[in-house]
């Protein structure tokens, strides 16, 4: 245990109160967070809080550990399929009586029974067998995993140990700290991972220090684990240790080595598993996970593939990985607890180029005669016009911006820790922040950063409703997610109760605004 270990540092007593969840016990602890199993103060609910102190860490690595804690907190929130897990809310821990706590993430789960690393550790011990529902819980993995990869993610650290199994049967994905949005083709990640699961390019594809990664990596990653499910634990290259491991993974992608997979097993999983390990990025990329899922279903179902498929793939017809998302993120807004977010990319969203002006031309202009302050009514209407839905007008971002501070730039809100004329939570911003203003800095004490950052939340609000079938009162409902968080509002089904009155100031703001 040592300062780069904080979650060393944290030791918590059963009973101890986190929101509203009480510790029942310690689970365990990962490389930068400790778990504990939880219930609900009201209900019993079973629960698992894991707690990511990164401020504790030493100055040098705080930053970068803090951006992974982010990653984690909004993927978690945003992810919702039967095969991740739910993470029910994150909260930010205040307890000045326990300094090493004050200030630390807690993200409130669904509690599994187990990890998959748990079950193929316990059943080495019983002599190598596969699983004896090898092939559900690999099409539960599949399936989470093709979730993922059409919201445009890669997981990034898929292994069994980050794959949870319910008392119920259920399969989830879990872990998301090394998670990252695509940025057309691929994404950046800190050169963190298990050596077991990445591929052989993560090796030499750098840039910055930092990785590339791209949903191949998690098909590497997914036939290295089927390998290891399949055969009751085995990784598919030969060594005792990781770092041996890979060092015949990349033989094996230089083509200095056969891939020898275990005897036992059988011919169509063999072949699956074969695809997965492709030698490189581009002979992966025929396998895109939604593709994986339906191939592992059909084998699950009837034990060997539909005959089309497997014939495409094998006449060595490579489709090109569909492009995903262009979306570049940045997490969340606080109100109390942490609540998070994502942003879309203006690069593909920008309805309008170049520096626009408040001219009539642009649905929901700002009126001439408005009490909004002059120098603000550029910055809000380039803002708006980052964001290529129709509900998000200079107007709506006005009235919200009326209703979080009055327009001043110089609001704060210590009790609830928001401040800047858009109200962000400093910690939330984080996950949004833009140079609005070009000056080289990220502030949410700047009007322009703000502003810009906010029409990105919102942006991305107004999408999840829509996908989510909500149509009516889009405004309102942004106005509503920005105060609380979109799977709140989604929850709901509307704008929540405790946020009612705020929302119906922003509708006569905007009413106001819009005539
Ligand atoms: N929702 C959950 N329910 C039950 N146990 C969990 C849950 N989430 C994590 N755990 C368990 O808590 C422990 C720590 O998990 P954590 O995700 O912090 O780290 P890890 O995945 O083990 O390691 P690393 O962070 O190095 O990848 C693990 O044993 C994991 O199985």
């Amino acid at each position: 245990m040592t300062d780069g270990d904080p979650a060393g540092r944290l030791d918590l007593p059963v009973g101890y109160r986190v929101g509203d969840w009480e510790l029942t016990g310690p689970i365990g602890r990962g490389s930068w967070g400790v778990v504990y199993a939880a219930r609900g103060t009201a209900d019993g609910t079973r629960a698992a809080v894991k707690f990511l102190p990164t401020h504790l860490l030493p100055p040098g690595q705080r930053e970068s550990m803090a951006q992974l804690v982010w990653r984690e907190v909004r993927f978690s929130l945003e992810a919702r399929h039967p095969n991740v897990v739910r993470t029910r809310e994150a909260l930010t821990v205040h307890d000045a009586d326990r300094p090493e706590l004050d200030g630390v993430t807690a993200l409130v789960m669904d509690r599994a029974e187990a990890s998959l690393q748990e079950r193929l550790t316990a059943r080495a011990r019983e002599g190598r067998a596969p699983l004896p529902d090898a092939a559900r819980v690999l099409a539960g993995v599949s399936a989470g995993l093709a979730h993922i990869h059409a919201r445009g993610w890669v997981h990034g650290d898929l292994k069994p140990g980050n794959v949870l199994l319910s008392c119920d049967g259920e399969v989830w994905l879990g872990d998301f700290g090394l998670t990252a949005e695509l940025d057309g083709t691929h994404a950046y990640v800190p050169p963190l991972g298990s050596l077991d699961h990445v591929p052989p390019e993560w090796w030499s594809d750098r840039e910055g220090g930092r990785s590339v990664v791209r949903p191949t990596a998690d098909i590497w990653a997914f036939g290295v684990l089927a390998h290891q499910v399949l055969t009751g634990g085995l990784h598919p290259f030969p060594g005792s240790t990781p770092r041996a491991r890979a060092l015949g993974a990349q033989a094996y992608a230089r083509g200095n080595a056969e891939l020898r997979l275990d005897g036992s097993l059988p011919q169509h999983w063999r072949e699956l598993i074969s695809d997965c390990l492709g030698p490189d990025h581009t002979s992966r990329a025929a396998l895109d996970a939604g593709r994986l899922a339906d191939r592992v279903r059909e084998l699950e179902r009837t034990g060997r593939p539909r005959p089309r498929l497997l014939g495409r793939l094998r006449t060595g017809r490579r489709r090109r990985l569909t492009a995903l998302a262009t979306a570049v993120t940045v997490p969340f807004v606080a109100v109390g607890t942490v609540v998070l977010l994502q942003s879309e990319d203006d690069r593909g969203t920008s309805r309008g180029g170049g520096a626009p002006s408040a001219s009539p031309s642009v649905s929901g202009a700002i009126p001439a005669d408005s009490d909004v302050p002059e120098k603000l009514r550029p910055v809000i209407t380039r803002a708006a016009l980052q964001c290529a839905e129709k509900e998000v007008t200079p107007a709506l971002l006005a009235a919200m911006l009326k209703a979080e501070s009055g327009f001043d730039a110089d609001a704060r809100r210590p009790a609830t820790d928001e401040y800047g004329i858009a109200m962000w939570t400093p910690s939330v911003f984080k996950g949004w922040a833009r140079d609005g203003d070009r000056d080289g800095r990220k502030s949410y004490m700047s009007p322009a950063d703000a502003i810009s950052a906010m029409s990105d939340f919102v942006c991305w609000l107004d999408r999840q409703y829509k996908k989510e079938g909500m149509r009516e009162n889009l405004p309102g409902l942004m106005a509503a997610g920005y105060r609380t968080s979109s799977r709140t509002v989604i929850e709901a089904g509307g704008v929540p109760a405790r946020v009612r009155s705020h929302v119906a100031r922003v509708e006569r703001y905007l009413d106001d605004y819009t005539g």
